[in-house]
């Protein structure tokens, strides 16, 4: 019999599972989409109830389409959206719609943090508050919504919901409790100088494990709902780019991660918290026990393609779409286009910062309008990497990961923007291979993820990039420099117009 691992990995688009044997082969895979909803401007959220359904869903395909046997699955880890609020009352039911990492409604509560802790809050956390991370949506229940605040017991972040649904265990890793901004980042506990000037009881907070930790075993109750056993064992998982992070095999300081999913990310292994970004970057503790690593977010990356081709090419497939990108130039015929369609964490963060077209011309196809948008999501990331080259930290070493690797075209794109080569990953399935080298690890069967990674992946394509088009969008790169202070009062105008005639 074949033993295998189940990797969850918990997105904001879908769950995906996939059922990982021994040698690192994905033997079988599930996934199932969920909503995302927006009720007002800046708004996102989603009900944790459709994880638990899809991730069952899926589960049941696997034991029943794919032929895994329950008796099969040894282990199960997580990878998990970060940042998500869920809130749980005393029977630890949900209290309202889990509010998502680009919520960007918290701008209040944010200064609000800034002003009570200043510059203690960067020392504690390693990070600058940002509407994003959670602890700004708890301030904002606690403010606009005080009748709900006063039910709540604690809070989970999204896979931690789910584990507990799938164990009956409450618990939360270090690296997701990271970015809630609570965790004192370096002593890996809750910080009780932020719990305090917020008046959050401790008992608020989670118990804290690693991601290798065994949570628990698959309880009888999700047992008899999944088919799964309740001999199969479960570990905690890790925060979704820590664990993409070992999913690519980013396991030594040389190397960068950058992965398109709904948000973008470009992100690099820290050996240790002794480099200081002032909170330019996020710097959030690894899956890896002790390491760290540092990163920052385009907030609508693939999301900004998905969009923008459910706008204007709903029934083409992805491979038709960006076909026509083909036919259009590097620089896209000198259109360019900034992502912000969700505001902008880094190096802007401003909740109401919007994305634009720029150079609109009437030679313009479509073409140039898909490539303009696949051009200026790798021109958000590289104004990440430039906050790296300004630091003087180097990295030789590019992982492309995520549903947006799947385009050699965007690749291609990468490696010349960046002006670096770009590798793929033979079987790219970042987080959620992650996922599933966490659950390896603590079931025993590697002695550390570091070993499991480097026996579970082998890298694919390289993209080398081309001088040519690397000047070109060397040009390209500081006009786009220019757009964010360019756009930024206008668009926090029309911002204030689409709050006022949506209220
Ligand atoms: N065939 C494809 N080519 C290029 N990009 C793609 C393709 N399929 C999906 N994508 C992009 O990948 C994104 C989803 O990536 P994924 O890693 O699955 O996201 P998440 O984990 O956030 O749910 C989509 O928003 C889309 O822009
Ligand atoms: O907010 C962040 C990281 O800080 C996002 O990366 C979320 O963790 C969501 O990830 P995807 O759904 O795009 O994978």
């Amino acid at each position: 019999m074949t033993k295998v691992v189940l990797g969850i990995d918990l997105g904001t688009s879908a769950v995906k599972v996939s059922a990982v044997d021994r040698r690192g082969n994905i033997v079988a895979q599930q996934s199932f989409d969920y909503p995302v909803t927006q009720p007002q401007v800046g708004w996102s959220e989603q009900n944790p109830e459709d994880w638990v359904n899809g991730t069952t869903v899926a589960i049941v395909n696997l034991i029943l389409k794919d032929h895994i046997a329950p008796t099969e699955i040894e282990g199960i880890s997580y990878s998990g959206q970060m940042h998500g609020l869920v809130l749980l009352d005393e029977n630890h039911q949900v209290l309202r719609p889990a509010i998502l990492w680009n919520d960007t409604r918290t701008s209040a509560q944010v200064e609000e943090i800034k002003n009570k802790l200043g510059k203690k809050f960067l020392d504690i956390t390693r990070n600058y508050p940002l509407e994003g991370f959670t602890l700004p949506k708890i301030l904002w229940v606690k403010e606009e919504e005080p009748e709900i605040f006063k039910q709540a017991d604690l809070f989970l972040l999204p896979k931690d919901y789910l584990r507990y649904r799938m164990t009956g265990k409450l618990a939360m890793d270090y690296s997701d409790a990271a970015g809630t901004v609570v965790l004192n980042v370096t002593k890996k506990c809750w910080s009780t100088d932020i719990a305090e000037a917020f008046d959050l009881p401790s008992s608020f907070f989670p118990n804290l494990i690693a991601s290798t930790d065994f949570a628990g075993h698959i309880s009888e109750s999700y047992a008899t709902f999944s088919g799964l056993t309740t001999q199969t064992k479960v570990y905690g998982g890790a925060a979704d780019n820590a664990a993409g992070a070992i999913g690519a095999g980013l396991l030594k300081s040389n190397m960068v991660m950058s992965s398109i999913g709904t948000s973008g990310v470009v992100a690099k292994f820290e050996d240790n918290a002794d480099i200081d970004y002032h909170g330019e970057i996020h710097f959030f503790n690894h899956a890896i026990p002790n390491k760290y690593y540092s990163m920052g977010v385009t907030l609508a990356a693939g999301d900004a393609n998905s969009w923008f081709k459910r706008v204007f090419g709903e029934t083409q497939s992805f491979s038709a779409w960006l076909r026509e990108a083909e036919q259009s130039s590097v620089g896209a015929n000198g259109l360019l286009f900034t992502p912000y369609i969700s505001g902008e964490r880094t190096p802007y963060p401003d909740a109401d910062i919007r994305g634009s077209f720029l150079g609109l011309d009437r030679k313009h196809q479509r073409g140039d309008f898909i490539r303009a948008v696949l051009e200026g999501i790798i021109f958000s990331f590289k104004d990440i990497m430039t906050i790296y080259d300004q630091q003087g930290v180097d990295f030789d070493t590019i992982i492309a990961i995520g549903g947006g690797a799947k385009s050699p075209l965007w690749l291609q794109i990468q490696a010349d923007i960046f002006g670096k080569r770009v590798t793929t990953l033979e079987n790219e399935q970042g987080p959620g291979l992650g996922a599933a080298i966490i659950a390896a690890t603590g079931l025993g069967w590697f002695d550390s993820v570091q070993e499991a990674a480097q026996s579970f992946l082998s890298f694919g394509m390289v993209y080398e990039p081309k001088a040519e088009n690397v000047l070109k969008y060397q040009q390209m790169y500081s006009i786009y420099q220019t757009a964010y202070r360019s756009t930024a009062e206008i668009s926090h105008k029309l911002v204030a117009y689409q709050r006022k005639i949506s209220s």
